[in-house]
């Protein structure tokens, strides 16, 4: 018979605060909660978007599985004729990695961003209507990082009217587009364009490379999966693939001709939009990343955390209603709550920095349509700079919410293990986090030299306007409380970011070659990078918190994670904090006590704040996480149902086990 207790009653009613409130808060609001809580529902209900343990599925049948799935999805999105709201969320809680994310995630994008509003009417309402399935194709077996350094070709031919697109080396061939490898029929392939004889830099163009008909690539194009990845599942179910063109024409109008064009004539003519704008659909992507990264970490957490109350390991204490001693939850050891409350509370800031992120991005778009791009720097700084400290945060979340989980949580089944395989390519894709970090940097010293000729930096950059006083200010911490003081904590980071920023700016002067400059000191641009990146999400997490939040004790429970988010951080980073004289040690040390104090107050609502986050156990996928709590039922339950314990006696007994026992009897007679 089936358990209905509820095993984590008992720290569901020690919450201090209105969890429903909260929910509303982590939705980012009433509306996306209800939508939202519906869709997941309808989710988990249907069979047709059930989870079969993908770990143990074959590469070919994990595919098949995928395509299954989406085509479902799509089927399922028509008849229920699904907003577009309602059907990102259908696609966001049957996570299922197949080519529709990179279908709508990147090659929808890249039309809309690159392409003049004539080619957008051409190919918009196809893709919009999975007449064609597109992927997204730059990257190639040679340079990924180095966009500039791609090698396929796209000559202009002035006597068709075509361009000619084409591999001129192995390392041309494109390689790792999400959907390329089986399943799509167009690309927007990033190539050299040239014409007249010049060459005129990287651009988008659109290509078909499959048959409508019979799906066969086309005359000239080479086509195919590029193989396993990392775990087992996870991004296993997406074909990535390889791509090679053998002189492939296309008409000229297939180049994506927003930011500039070719004419009949073949005179490439620029407009006044920057350049940087063929690189939108990246931006885009690092945008909807940071989001991805607060809900990957947000899972992996509420699996750990509900798992913690749990667990139990040796005594304890105290005594139950029976007079038996009972063990402790691991919950209450003060080491567990030092790694995972930390990222609990990061779970809560990633989210809020993304939700402003997007506001960002929005706004971003909204001045592209009026010509006004001089918010475009700092927009393409902020998504590099977060997508790259989000997603390298939330990896090493996962990892360590599996070793909270103990020996358990390397089972395929805890939903852990295969979290991590489908989140950990987020610090390489869409831009590798230190590549990124990079350009962060350079946006950073830019806004450094330009603070001489007078130019005030704006938005996330405004703190650098006041860098006499950050140069000069001192930490006031006295006693552990003083630490809760949130203008405290941000001019404790923003002097640290600062101190950091222009010690690499003196740093660089010293070299008569700037970029060699940059090169040497790359790793401690890096860290002024990050240290920039911190600023802005304790900042939004600070905004955050001034608005309008309703709900008993909700309030108090963000602020509590928000300053253990940020003394967490103090701690970890604590030689920059130190070195840069933006802290003392003994400041450092209070810290450390109020960080204590901290966890003691999240202890009793930790339950509710993963609550608060409203997954589905379907959506989380894991015996260690589901909301009754009721582990070892489903553990033993879940092995019972792998492939091997499907016979008694294993395949292969009489061939490889009997021989050796056999062998070890008649050694054993000797
Ligand atoms: C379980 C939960 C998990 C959920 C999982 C969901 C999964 C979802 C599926 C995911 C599918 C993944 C899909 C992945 C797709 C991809 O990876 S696509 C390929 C992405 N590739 C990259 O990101 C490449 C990274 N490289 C670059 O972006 C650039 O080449 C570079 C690093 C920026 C360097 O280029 P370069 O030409 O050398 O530039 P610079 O000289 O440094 O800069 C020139 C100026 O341009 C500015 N700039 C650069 N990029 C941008 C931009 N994107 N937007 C705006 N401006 C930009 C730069 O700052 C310079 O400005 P100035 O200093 O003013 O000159
Ligand atoms: C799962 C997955 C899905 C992907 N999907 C797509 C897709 O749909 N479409 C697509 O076009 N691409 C896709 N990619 C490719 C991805 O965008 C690239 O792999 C990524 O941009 C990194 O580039 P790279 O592989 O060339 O790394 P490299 O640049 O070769 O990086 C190797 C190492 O060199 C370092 N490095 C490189 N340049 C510098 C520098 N200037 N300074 C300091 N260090 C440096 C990096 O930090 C890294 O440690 C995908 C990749 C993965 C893993």
């Amino acid at each position: 018979m089936e358990d209905t207790v509820d095993h984590l009653a008992h720290e569901r009613s020690k919450a201090q605060f209105n969890v429903e409130e909260m929910k509303i808060i982590w939705a980012g609001s009433l509306h996306a909660l209800q939508v939202s809580d519906r869709i997941a529902k309808l989710v988990a209900s249907d069979p047709g978007f059930g989870k079969e343990n993908r770990a143990v599925l074959s590469r070919k049948d994990l595919f098949k599985s995928a395509l299954k799935k989406a085509a479902y999805v799509w089927k399922r999105i028509n008849e229920l004729g699904l907003s577009e709201e309602e059907t990102s969320w259908l696609r966001f809680y049957v996570d299922e990695l197949a080519y529709d994310y990179v279908h709508w995630g990147m090659f929808v994008p890249a039309i809309k961003g690159s392409a003049t509003e004539e080619q957008q009417n051409k190919w918009l309402p196809l893709a919009n209507t999975m007449q064609i399935i597109g992927t997204y194709a730059q990257t190639e077996l040679g340079h990924g990082s180095n966009v500039r350094g791609l090698e396929t070709t796209a000559t202009f031919d002035p006597v068709t009217d075509e361009f000619i697109i084409h591999s001129p080396t192995l390392t041309s061939s494109k390689w790792w587009p999400g959907g390329l490898g089986k399943v799509a029929t167009h690309a927007v392939v990033y190539a050299q364009l040239i014409t007249d004889g010049k060459e005129y830099g990287v651009n988008g163009f659109l290509v078909q490379i499959r048959s409508l008909d019979d799906h066969f690539p086309l005359p000239g194009i080479t086509v195919g999966d590029i193989g396993m990845k990392f775990g087992s599942g996870a991004f296993n179910s997406m074909d990535n693939g390889v791509l090679r063109f053998d002189r492939v024409r296309i008409p000229r109008n297939q180049m994506l001709m927003r930011v500039s064009k070719v004419t009949r004539e073949g005179k490439y003519v620029e407009s006044n939009i920057p350049k940087q704008i063929i690189y939108g659909a990246m931006v885009y992507v690092r945008q909807t990343i940071v989001a991805d990264a607060s809900i990957a970490l947000s899972r992996a957490v509420c699996i750990a955390t509900r798992y913690s109350a749990v667990r139990r390991q040796f005594g304890s204490p105290q005594n139950d209603q029976n007079g038996n001693g009972i063990e402790t939850q691991v919950i209450d050891y003060k080491t567990q709550q030092s790694r995972l409350f930390p990222l609990l509370a990061s779970a809560y800031a990633f989210r809020f920095v993304g939700e402003w992120l997007k506001w960002l991005y929005t706004d971003l778009i909204q001045k592209l349509e009026g010509n006004d791009f001089s918010t475009l720097p700092e927009v393409h700084a902020c998504t590099a700079g977060l997508k790259s400290l989000t997603t390298s945060a939330a990896a090493d979340g996962i990892e360590e919410s599996r070793k909270l989980c103990g020996g358990h949580g390397y089972l395929s089944s805890s939903g852990l293990p295969e979290l991590y395989a489908t989140f950990v390519p987020a610090c390489t894709y869409e831009g590798d986090n230190v590549v990124l970090l990079l350009q962060v940097s350079r946006f950073l010293m830019k806004t450094i030299s330009q603070l001489q000729s007078g130019k005030k930096p704006t938005g996330t950059t405004a703190y650098i306007g006041h860098v006499e006083h950050l140069i000069q200010c001192g930490c006031n911490v006295k006693k552990a409380e003083d630490w809760l003081n949130l203008c405290v904590i941000l001019e404790a980071f923003e002097a640290r970011a600062i101190r950091l920023l222009v010690a690499c700016a003196e740093n660089l002067t010293k070299f008569a070659n700037p970029l060699q400059g940059f090169s040497e000191l790359s790793p401690d641009l890096v860290e002024a990078a990050v240290a920039h990146c911190q600023v802005i999400v304790v900042s939004k997490f600070i905004e955050k918190l001034q608005q309008n939040i309703q709900g008993i004790g909700v309030k108090q429970l963000l602020e509590t994670l928000c300053y253990i988010y940020s003394l967490n951080l103090i701690h970890k980073h604590l030689g920059d904090f130190l070195s840069t004289r933006s802290i003392t040690p003994k400041q450092a040390s209070l810290a450390s006590d109020q960080l204590r104090s901290l966890y003691a107050k999240v202890r009793p609502n930790a339950i509710a704040l993963v609550d608060a986050f409203n997954y589905t156990d379907h959506f989380l996928g894991s015996v260690l996480g589901s909301y009754d709590g009721n582990v070892y039922p489903k553990l033993y339950e879940e092995a019972w149902k792998d492939p091997l314990n499907e016979s008694v006696v294993p395949d292969g007994y009489h061939e490889n086990i009997r021989p050796v026992l056999k062998q070890q009897l008649q050694n054993a007679r000797l």
